[in-house]
């Protein structure tokens, strides 16, 4: 996979070039583009806002600017374009999912209130175009939000994590939240491991991780249990 972003803080980036990404680079398993908004802007202030038509606060970043990074960005291969925004669709792990299949994915870093709208509809004529969001909270731009989804992607490519199997076994994947997780010691500030997790007993394992699960799904996201369908929980389950 190639992913290519355009940002005017290309800095912002650089955790990318880190650890189990930075090595997922080197490795060739994704290749990585990080380009300057500024360097397709042709006059002395290098701009790339302007104020809104229509009036309102802060400012609005040029379409001309963004064509032109585009244009020269994307080239001619087909690619799938996400363009983070407070007013996009939700990014979750079904999204993550499905992008981890795209051989290419650019990503255009707004700031200040966001980009013109005719960058969206013009690339939409050509590409699937993606605005979307990361969360219900406003953040400055759309930079942390590539960090994010980046991740969340990458993870998905084969040979990217030591232990795959946990990629499938993601919470979110079952629907439910992950319950909770314990190493050694067995005993620690005088909080002990709950037996069962020491019985050797794998059905009671399975039967105590699948109840934590539940427990900690209907207490803290009751909205992921109503979206579960009805085959998803057995009659065990059914006491949450
Ligand atoms: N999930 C998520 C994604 C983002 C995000 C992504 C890209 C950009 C580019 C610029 N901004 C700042 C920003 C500030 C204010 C407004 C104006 N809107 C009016 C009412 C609520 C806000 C829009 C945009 C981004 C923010 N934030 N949160």
């Amino acid at each position: 996979m190639r992913i290519d972003v355009v940002t005017i803080f290309p800095g912002y980036l650089a955790p990318l070039r880190e650890a189990l990404l930075g090595r997922a680079i080197e490795a060739g398993l994704v290749e990585l583009g990080v380009h300057d908004l500024r360097d397709w802007t042709h006059d002395v202030h290098q701009a790339v806002d302007d104020s809104p038509y229509g009036g309102g606060p802060g400012m609005v970043m040029r379409p001309q600017v963004w064509g032109e990074a585009l244009d020269a960005v994307l080239g001619d291969a087909p690619a799938r374009l996400v363009v983070p925004t407070p007013a996009g669709r939700p990014f979750t792990q079904a999204t993550a999912q499905a992008w981890a299949g795209e051989e290419r994915l650019v990503f255009a870093c707004g700031r200040y209130e966001g980009i013109d709208q005719r960058v969206v509809d013009a690339y939409a004529q050509r590409m699937p175009v993606d605005e979307v969001s990361i969360g219900d909270y406003v953040l400055v731009g759309g930079e942390v939000a590539v960090l994010v989804m980046v991740e969340a992607v990458v993870r998905l490519l084969p040979g990217v994590l030591g232990n795959p199997v946990s990629a499938q076994e993601d919470s979110f994947s079952d629907g439910l939240l992950e319950g909770p997780a314990y190493t050694r010691p067995v005993s620690w500030r005088g909080l002990d491991v709950p037996d069962v997790l020491r019985s050797g007993n794998h059905a009671a394992i399975a039967r105590w991780r699948r109840d934590r699960a539940l427990e900690r799904t209907a207490a803290r996201r009751p909205d992921l249990l109503d979206a579960l369908p009805d085959h998803a929980l057995d009659r065990t389950d059914r006491a949450f």
